[in-house]
């Protein structure tokens, strides 16, 4: 069973997010500029709001790494709030002259939820009378973190068992990128330097215009991603249990992203809606081994991994802070009346792609420590290795 574990901790507004994971085998190469380049590429993305373009995201690890390699110690990360400074007081851990806090604008109560956030329910379940202690928990700022740990999953993958992720917008609001087109490693740069991270040129200009005009409207926009991984094992997983099952850890982890409301692997939904004659992989006898005709399982069977490549989407819901803002109720006076907003993204799905290969890659590094154990990197590969030198069949 898992053999990772890993946890974030910090408010948005706070002083530093916090993140920790156990279980990597030592050797692992990390260093502080491969988790800041992670998190820079977080900020991208056409349609997000003014935090991204000063938040700094600032890295230091707490333990764990030692010259660039992990020593097989837990690693903990801190990502440090730049935005701090003008939320010291708000966002206190101990206690502030209430004076203070009154002469703070920004600390005024936040007392009308916001439908599609967490506000309401969470001011329900955790007895507090304005919105300002859910939302800070709740805001996707928190993916910061995940992103961090993300990038040392995928430094294990990659030395380790050669696995590769990838992620791209496949679609964004109406506008869709041509189905089928799968960007490989290579493609990364690329896809970074498009401002909705799509490939195809005529679709992302589309998203564009989408994002523009629901800007225009006061409006917001959700869509689709797909996250591809490359060099994948056969065998990660198992049938033999529901929460072994690698298409369900990877259904909850990406399930686990603020605003991702439905998961397919593969082709998903649309495998319900043909005959199992034009819904599976065929199995052909190659000359170089046995290979599949089609990939619409997305790379996994009965819960294992089937060495093809591994693909899953993720439906991102349009942002919950609506400019033209939603109707509510005023929690102090029970009155009927307008969400609050503040400063927000129009669309973040770029941003969620990012999160969604983190996801990603800390699943398949699970799957992958728990199957071949190690405890320094060359270990690890070797085991990799010899498992796919002795498969019976192949
Ligand atoms: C990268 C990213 C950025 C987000 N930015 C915002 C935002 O600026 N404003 C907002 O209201 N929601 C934003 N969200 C979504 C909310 O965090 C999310 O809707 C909220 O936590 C409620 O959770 P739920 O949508 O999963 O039910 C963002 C989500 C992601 C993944
Ligand atoms: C801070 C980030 O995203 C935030 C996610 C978010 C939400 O409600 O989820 C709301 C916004 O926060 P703020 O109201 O402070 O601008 C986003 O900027 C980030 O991604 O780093």
């Amino acid at each position: 069973m898992s053999r990772l574990r890993w946890l974030t901790a910090g408010e948005s507004h706070g002083p530093a997010l916090v993140a920790t994971l156990e279980g990597l085998p030592a050797g692992v190469p990390v260093t502080t500029e491969m988790v800041a380049d992670a998190l820079a590429r977080r900020r991208l993305g056409y349609g997000r709001g003014a935090r991204m373009k000063f938040e700094k995201d600032e890295v230091t690890f707490l333990g764990g790494v030692r010259h660039g390699l992990t020593m097989g110690s837990p690693v903990a990360v801190m990502v440090g709030n730049t935005e701090w400074p003008k939320w010291e007081q708000v966002m206190s851990a101990d206690p502030v002259d209430p004076d203070v806090l009154a002469a703070q604008a920004r600390n005024a109560p936040l007392t009308r939820p916001r439908p599609g956030h967490a506000d309401l329910a969470g001011m329900q379940k955790y007895g507090f009378d304005e919105a300002r202690p859910i939302l800070e928990r709740a805001s996707a700022r928190e993916t910061a973190a995940r992103v961090a740990l993300g990038a040392v999953a995928r430094s294990y993958l990659k030395e380790t068992a050669g696995i590769e992720i990838v992620s791209h917008v496949v679609e964004l609001a109406a506008a869709k990128a041509p189905y089928g087109v799968y960007p490989t490693p290579a493609d990364v740069e690329k896809l970074d330097a498009d401002p909705v991270r799509c490939l195809d040129a005529a679709a992302s200009k589309q998203m564009v215009a989408e994002i523009d005009q629901a800007h225009k409207d006061g409006d917001t926009l959700g869509g689709v991603v797909e996250v591809l991984a490359y060099g994948v094992p056969v065998g990660l997983g198992s049938h033999v249990h529901w929460d072994r099952r690698l298409d369900a850890r990877l259904a909850a982890a990406l399930m686990g992203i603020q605003a991702i409301k439905g998961v397919e692997v593969g082709d998903g939904f649309d495998l319900a809606r043909v005959p199992g004659s034009q819904a599976h992989d065929e199995i052909l006898v190659t000359e170089d081994g046995i290979k599949r005709a089609s990939g619409r399982a997305g790379g996994t069977e009965g819960g294992l991994t089937t060495g093809e490549l591994l693909r899953v989407r993720a439906a991102m819901k349009p942002i919950a802070t609506v400019p033209r803002a939603l109707a509510t109720v005023d929690v102090v006076t029970g009155e009927p009346a307008k969400a609050h907003h503040q400063r927000s993204d129009v669309c973040a799905v770029p941003a969620a792609g990012i999160v969604a290969e983190a996801m990603v890659a800390l699943v398949l590094a699970d799957a992958v420590a728990e199957k071949f154990g190690g405890d320094s990197v060359p270990e690890t590969h070797r085991n990799v290795q010899s498992y796919l030198d002795h498969l019976q069949i192949r």
